[in-house]
């Protein structure tokens, strides 16, 4: 079942001075909430004024899209009583039934629900309702009509709720005008990030599969690097203070494992060492093979017994000391740190002989194409008419992998509703994602939405985005099949394969970073200038492009083609970035060659 989404505007003079005063706004939401699916999602108080009125409703219902906007208050005989007035210039469809109804209880309850002149009506898809301003009021008026809100909602949400699902059976019966809301980008990514905590830990032993986790724990060195004095040349240890000159070759130490440390050395003796050796007792550093002259050998050649040291050393050159690189009790790696695959996060964790780290779990995404004409890409066989190959899995799948995600290969579903619910039922068992590909669009082989709604208990919280390709992409949440923890995400993807891939990008990916506890989830960002002149689409648009680096350093970015169509897998050729273009204005039709424009940086500038 739908969450429906409430506003409760308490409209007085005297509350919006002192908001403490307010009683029927409380009450009306604890009564709204009372009931399981209702959920209060904004609260506002203001005076009995018609503009600041209906400034709160309008923005509640255009951008908010709520299901149902409850007032209370200023529905009476009193003079600053205007709320009716507000409300009614807004409402492009009363609902006087509802009124009727409304009255009909109260007024079995007091003669003076006969002052109350309260109305009812829908604004786009919300539906409003003016109680008025005293908590026994809201009390009797909410409870006559609690009932049956959900299904007035459904009817007035049109597409959302059987309506939608009739669609699944007949193309006669199907809808001519989207039911969802066509949301700015900026709002339905924010609705996405909003809907998404990171995942809990987990302890996993430091290896190759640890790259792209983010480390939950300070790891703190409890062994030191290095553990021992070492010489950092190949060489001879000595004492500083000893000088230039000919020495005694007292000792040899070569980089081995040993308990003991080398004999003590003692002024006027020098030791062999080579890079890595532990140092003995009392030298003090080591001067380079290459600054040093052989004076004397054994007789049998074997053996250095003189050698001669032609530079002068500091105390402590070409030493490195017990912690010098890391220090026990130092931090070294900070929670929040992703392990790279550059190397130096699990090179650390190593070099201090560290087993296993705390690390959030990763997210993943199981990936599910639709269609009945939609067959796999290396099925071998030539195409029939109306068929066409997979490209958006192999394609998403690819992309996930290289990010570092685990992924789950749902397959291909047909358009059939019991088949289509199966397969997305599957995707939310084993999947913190489920993205599909195809059937999100007005067709009517297009089930996603209504088998999300209807079927699998989601919250559509949008279903049309301003953007170009990505028109109709798709965000639900669903509960998690086994209760207890945040809820599976599903991004109903568009079908055409530049649509599929480029919303992945910007909502899919981000997502899953933020699932797997990224801080910085988003694309980097970064202002190239544009080699050729492009006319702007009404629609932002995300077009595919290469950023490069000029011989003479300037950043540059070019569209990979100029026939920028969503079904145009060829545009993603070469593509490292995705140019941000505003849409079209009045005053502003085209971006010229040589301005700036910002890019998302999807992949690598080579
Ligand atoms: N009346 C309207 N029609 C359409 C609208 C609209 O606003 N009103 N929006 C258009 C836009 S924009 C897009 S994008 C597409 C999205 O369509 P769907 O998400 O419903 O996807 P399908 O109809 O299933 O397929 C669209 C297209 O993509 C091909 N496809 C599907 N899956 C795959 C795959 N896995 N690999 C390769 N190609 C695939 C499919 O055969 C279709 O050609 O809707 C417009 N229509
Ligand atoms: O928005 Mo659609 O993704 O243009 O092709
Ligand atoms: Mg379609």
């Amino acid at each position: 079942m739908t969450t429906i989404r409430v506003g409760v505007l308490t409209v007085s003079d005297t509350a919006s001075f002192d908001p403490v005063s307010d009683t029927s706004g409380p009450s009306l939401c604890r009564l709204v909430e009372a009931e399981p699916r209702y959920k209060v999602e904004i609260t506002a108080i203001v005076p009995d004024d018609i503009k600041v009125i209906q400034k709160t409703v309008t923005h509640w219902c255009d951008d908010l899209d709520l299901h149902l906007v409850l007032t209370t208050g200023g529905t009476g005989f009193g003079v600053r009583d205007c709320t009716p007035e507000a409300v009614l210039p807004l409402l492009e469809r009363q609902t006087p039934g509802i009124s009727h109804l409304i009255f009909a209880k109260s007024i079995q309850i007091t003669p003076f629900a006969a002052l109350s002149r309260a109305i009812s009506g829908i604004r786009g898809q919300t539906l409003v309702l003016t109680f008025p301003g005293s908590p026994k009021a809201v009390k009797e008026n909410f409870e006559a009509v609690a009932k049956m809100l959900p299904h007035a909602i459904d009817l007035a949400r049109g597409g959302t709720g059987k309506k939608v699902h009739e669609k699944m059976q007949g193309v006669s019966r199907r809808l001519r005008k989207s039911p969802y809301p066509l949301i700015a980008m900026d709002q339905a990514l924010a609705s996405v990030m909003d809907k998404i905590a990171p995942l809990p830990s987990t302890e996993r032993p430091v290896n190759e599969a640890l790259i792209g986790s983010v480390l939950d724990e300070d790891v703190v060195a409890v062994e030191a690097v290095p553990g021992y004095r070492a010489a950092i040349l190949d060489g001879y240890a000595v004492i500083d203070t000893d000088g230039p000159g000919e020495y005694p070759v007292t000792a040899v130490s070569i980089a081995t494992a040993s308990y003991e440390t080398p004999a003590k050395l003692l002024p006027g003796q020098i030791a062999r060492i080579t890079t890595g050796g532990a140092l003995p007792e009392g030298a003090t550093a080591v001067v380079m093979v290459e600054d040093t002259l052989l004076v004397k050998s054994s007789e049998d050649d074997t053996k250095e017994e003189i050698v001669e040291i032609r530079a002068k050393v500091r105390n402590g050159e070409a030493v490195r000391e017990i912690g010098s690189d890391v220090k026990i009790g130092q931090i070294v790696l900070k929670k929040g740190q992703v392990i790279s695959a550059v190397g130096g996060e699990i090179g650390v964790l190593a070099s201090i002989g560290v087993g296993k780290v705390v690390v959030k779990q990763r997210p993943v995404v199981g990936f599910l194409s639709t269609g009945n004409e939609v067959v796999n890409h290396d099925n071998g066989q030539p195409l029939k008419m109306g068929q066409i190959r997979d490209s958006n899995r192999p394609t998403l799948i690819a992309a996930t992998k290289a990010a570092g995600f685990d992924y789950l290969d749902l397959g291909i579903a047909p358009d059939s509703p019991e088949d289509l619910e199966a397969a997305v039922k599957n995707g939310l068992d084993k999947c913190e994602i489920v993205v599909t590909t195809g059937g999100v669009s007005m067709g009517e082989m297009d089930l996603l939405k209504p088998i999300l709604e209807q079927k699998l208990g989601a919250t559509i919280h949008f279903g049309r985005i301003m953007m170009k390709p990505g028109k109709p992409t798709t965000f639900a949440t669903v509960p998690h099949p086994r209760g207890g923890q945040q809820p599976r995400l599903v991004f109903g993807l568009p079908g055409n394969p530049v649509s599929a891939t480029v919303t992945f990008h910007l909502f899919v990916l981000p997502a899953l970073r933020k699932l797997a506890g990224y801080e910085k989830y988003m694309w980097p960002s970064i202002q190239a200038e544009i080699t050729h002149d492009i006319r702007l689409d009404e629609r932002p648009e995300y077009q595919r492009a290469i950023v490069a680096v000029t011989n003479e350093g300037k950043i540059q970015a070019q569209s990979t083609d100029r026939n920028q169509m969503s079904s145009r897998m060829v545009t993603m050729l070469g593509a490292n970035s995705l140019l941000v273009l505003p849409g079209r204005t009045a005053e502003r039709a085209n971006v010229a060659s040589g301005d700036k424009v910002e890019c998302l940086l999807i992949g690598k500038i080579v």
